[in-house]
């Protein structure tokens, strides 16, 4: 039998009598990337503070690599590592000193070349003697990355992650994610940046009001959309639109200026185009665009009209 990474079976939680987790069962298999997606409030923290042990669910179950997360709460907690959505500093310690007593806390002992390694890595170095309340926000996040893999744990848990924290470090962050993943840490991620769930996550979960409303491959997610499209900017309002131009689905957009084509499954860019050279518009530039995970979540969770949208804060 395969032993996986997390196996989550049948957890409910509520707060005050509203259900905020509902009937979740999911599996994450050794060595996986797996996003953990859903708009704000969709309970994806409280789902991962059940996994780490920090929240009790009402029912349910949360194995770690085949361990019960309540029972054996010692073994699955080294088994872990959370980096929490919430900010958790220790202001009376540098971050030196935190990194080094904190595997302590698992149990483990400190390896200072491991130390090294995550100081290096997450480009700590510069900050080693300054104390918690000094730091930026970004620079707090990397701190708490290093802390949530200071005991080498197998499964690592980031909540939002990259969160306030800058392209470039957020760049090196998953590079870094992904290159302890490749070394065997299985990694389960929230993140409002939908494109970062895409380039990283080999599977993705949705959820919805607590619900999972979607647990597939991303690339059959993708797939579910076929959604590619020749947009146009045009340099005026091409209206009022042919029969035919509407017939291929044309929609104009006024503020954007854009007039959006749906490319049919099989038909390639250049066929559209030729067939649009007759009506003569006044093309200022054009793109070919797919849909991405972001066209999908707001399908899956019915935002699209949200203002708010659940995506990046
Ligand atoms: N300790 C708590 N007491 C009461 N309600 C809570 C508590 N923690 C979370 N909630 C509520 O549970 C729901 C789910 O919250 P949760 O933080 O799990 O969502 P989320 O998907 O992580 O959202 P976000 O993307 O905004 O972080 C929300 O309505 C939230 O207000």
């Amino acid at each position: 039998m395969t032993e996986f990474a997390l196996t989550v079976s049948h957890l409910h939680k509520s707060y005050a009598g509203t259900p905020v987790v509902r009937d979740l069962s999911l599996e994450i298999a050794q060595g996986e990337i797996f996003g953990l997606l859903g708009p704000n409030g969709a309970g994806k923290s409280t789902t991962i503070n059940i996994v780490a042990g920090v929240t009790r669910a009402d029912e349910g179950q949360v194995r770690i690599f085949g361990h019960d997360n309540r029972s054996e709460y010692r073994l699955t907690r080294r088994l872990t590592g959370v980096m929490h959505q919430e900010i958790v500093i220790d202001n009376f310690f540098t971050i030196d000193e935190a990194l080094k007593i904190h595997s302590g806390y698992y149990g483990v002992a400190d390896d200072p070349a491991w130390r090294r390694v995550l100081i290096e890595r997450l480009g700590l170095g510069p900050h080693l003697k300054k104390s918690m309340n000094k730091l930026s926000g970004g620079l707090k996040r990397r701190f708490m990355v290093a802390k949530a893999l200071i005991h080498k744990p197998r499964l690592l848990i980031l909540d939002e992650p990259t969160a306030g924290v800058d392209v470039e470090l957020r760049r090196s962050l998953w590079e870094f994610v992904r290159e302890i993943n490749r070394q065997g840490t299985t990694v389960l991620l929230t993140t409002h940046y939908l494109e970062e769930a895409e380039a990283m996550c080999e599977r993705i979960a949705i959820l919805n009001h607590g619900r999972l409303i979607a647990l597939e491959q991303t690339s059959a997610l993708l797939a579910r959309l076929d959604g590619r499209r020749v947009v146009l900017h045009l340099e005026r309002d091409p209206r009022p639109l042919g029969e035919d131009l509407r017939a291929l689905g044309a929609q104009w957009d006024a503020g954007s200026a854009t007039l959006t084509l749906p490319l049919a499954p099989g038909m390639a860019a250049t066929d559209l185009l030729l067939r649009l050279q007759r009506y003569r518009l006044p093309v200022r530039d054009l793109e070919l665009k797919r849909a991405g995970l972001e066209e999908v979540f707001l399908e899956l969770t019915g935002m699209a009209n949200d203002s708010h949208g659940g995506l990046a804060p």
